[in-house]
């Protein structure tokens, strides 16, 4: 296979030496971009030993990092995910490159079977926040720790709390009126 530039950017975001021993956050990671290229494996016996290989793989690791990121969701190079566990990624959930989660982040819907949000480029997500529902997060945006969010936040903004406000936003426009 060759080299797989999205994991290549996963590991630089770890920039550690040995990180699978010392980060289990990169277990589902690694997992992830695994699956992503078994997919794109054309039809026939390997294809489908690998996928068995995957999915018995798929819950030893979700269990053992706390962490569910399934293959079907599209998350872009450079993913980093912070700390141990309760990391719920719905399974189709977008992110986008350089993104950075915490623990406790949860990406999904509001209600079952409901639209799921889509992450920007460069998004930092503080521990525990919820963003959920059909919710677009913009580029470079910032999540504040424990925050729901509900609404669009716009490229650049910050949000915080429960339900999330977005405070970059509220900032520039003070600025504007001094
Ligand atoms: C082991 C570990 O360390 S794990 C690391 C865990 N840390 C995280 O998850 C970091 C997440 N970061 C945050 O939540 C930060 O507070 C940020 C990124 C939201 C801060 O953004 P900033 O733009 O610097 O905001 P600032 O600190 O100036 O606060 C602005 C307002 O937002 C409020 N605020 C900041 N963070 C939060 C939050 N998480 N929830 C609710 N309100 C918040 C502040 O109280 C302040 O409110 P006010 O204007 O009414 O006084
Ligand atoms: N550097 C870590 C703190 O442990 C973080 O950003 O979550």
């Amino acid at each position: 296979m060759s080299k797989d530039e999205d994991w290549a950017a996963d590991l630089r975001r770890y920039a550690m030496r040995r990180p699978f021993l010392k980060e289990q956050s990169i277990w589902p990671i690694w997992l992830y971009r695994r699956g992503r290229r078994i997919d794109g494996m054309a039809p026939g016996l390997g294809r489908r030993l690998a996928t068995a290989l995957y999915w018995s793989l798929y819950r030893v690791i979700e269990t053992a990092s706390g962490i569910t990121l399934p293959k079907s969701a599209r998350v872009g190079p450079g993913l980093r995910i912070w700390h141990f566990g309760n990391v719920i990624i719905h399974s189709d959930a977008v992110i986008g490159a350089n993104c950075t989660l915490r623990h406790g982040v949860t990406i999904g819907t509001r209600e079952e079977n409901g639209p799921v949000p889509v992450i920007g480029d460069d998004a930092d997500i503080g521990a525990y926040a919820q963003i959920l529902g059909g919710v677009r997060v913009g580029n470079g945006c910032r999540i504040g720790a424990m925050s729901v969010v509900l609404c669009d936040v716009p490229d650049g903004a910050t949000a915080v709390g429960a339900p999330a406000r977005i405070i970059a936003a509220r900032r520039d426009a003070a600025a504007g009126a001094a």
